[in-house]
């Protein structure tokens, strides 16, 4: 099976920082896979080159054994909205809309009608056991109750990939297992593929594989601990 997203050889900097310095990852369709590695060490740079939102000024990055680094902003944001799915560690809501609406928003960018889509949000929310906080602002949630309403929201579009980048960097631990769970019930549940972002073991275990990013590189790791 060849892989459904895919990093070949990655390099990039920040002026004088290099961030990646070949760097090779893939994932194949419904695997779940944590990056792990210091602070620093080019993760989060790593999942925005994959994720088209970066890209590499060396190497190819392949969707669907696509080259997507080569495509203009315009064609990358499209593939982003329609293909792809972001939970990040912040939750990242828009303040100004509605739970609903914010969970709605891939929907409607996409052109889907305002009833249809605020139903799908709906649905999400109670599927996540947020039923009834559909009308709250952002600012009224606590940070598990945020970062599911950004799970719903990542999966609305049922995206073939789903980044999440410190999903459960600003929760307890607690909190941070039961939105893994959600996650990755939501995630086997669509098929989707799931490129996790994570310094922490305990978040690492839902993934089927890790794998270690050191100065730029990705380095495998012994096959996943999950069910091991
Ligand atoms: N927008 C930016 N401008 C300048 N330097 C950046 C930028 N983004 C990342 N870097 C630098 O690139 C390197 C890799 O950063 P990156 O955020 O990918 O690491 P990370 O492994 O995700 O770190 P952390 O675990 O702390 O989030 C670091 O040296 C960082 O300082």
């Amino acid at each position: 099976m060849s892989p459904i997203i895919e990093a070949r050889d990655a390099v990039l900097s920040f002026g004088e920082t290099p961030a990646l310095r070949g760097a090779s990852f893939d994932a194949d369709a419904g695997e779940i896979v944590a990056i792990m590695g210091p602070s620093g060490s080019g993760k989060t740079t790593l999942l925005h080159c994959l994720a088209g939102i970066l890209s590499p000024t060396a190497g190819e990055i392949r969707f669907e054994g696509r080259r997507i680094d080569s495509l203009g902003e315009q064609a990358r944001s499209t593939l982003r909205r329609e293909r792809f799915g972001f939970v990040f560690q912040f939750g990242q809501l828009v303040p100004e809309l509605t739970v609903e609406e914010n969970v709605a928003l891939p929907l409607l960018l996409g052109g889907v009608r305002r009833g249809e889509a605020l139903r799908q949000a709906r649905e999400w929310l109670e599927r996540l056991g947020i039923g009834g906080m559909e009308r709250r602002r952002s600012g009224e949630l606590s940070g598990g109750q945020a970062q599911r309403v950004a799970l719903a929201r990542g999966m609305i579009n049922r995206p073939r990939v789903l980044f999440a980048d410190e999903p459960t960097g600003s929760l307890d631990s607690l909190t941070g297992e039961q939105v893994m769970d959600l996650m990755v019930g939501a995630a086997r549940e669509h098929g989707t593929t799931v490129v996790l972002v994570t310094h922490e073991p305990r978040v690492a275990v839902y993934a089927d594989r890790e794998v270690v990013v050191r100065d730029g590189r990705v380095h495998a790791l012994a096959a996943g601990r999950s069910g091991s």
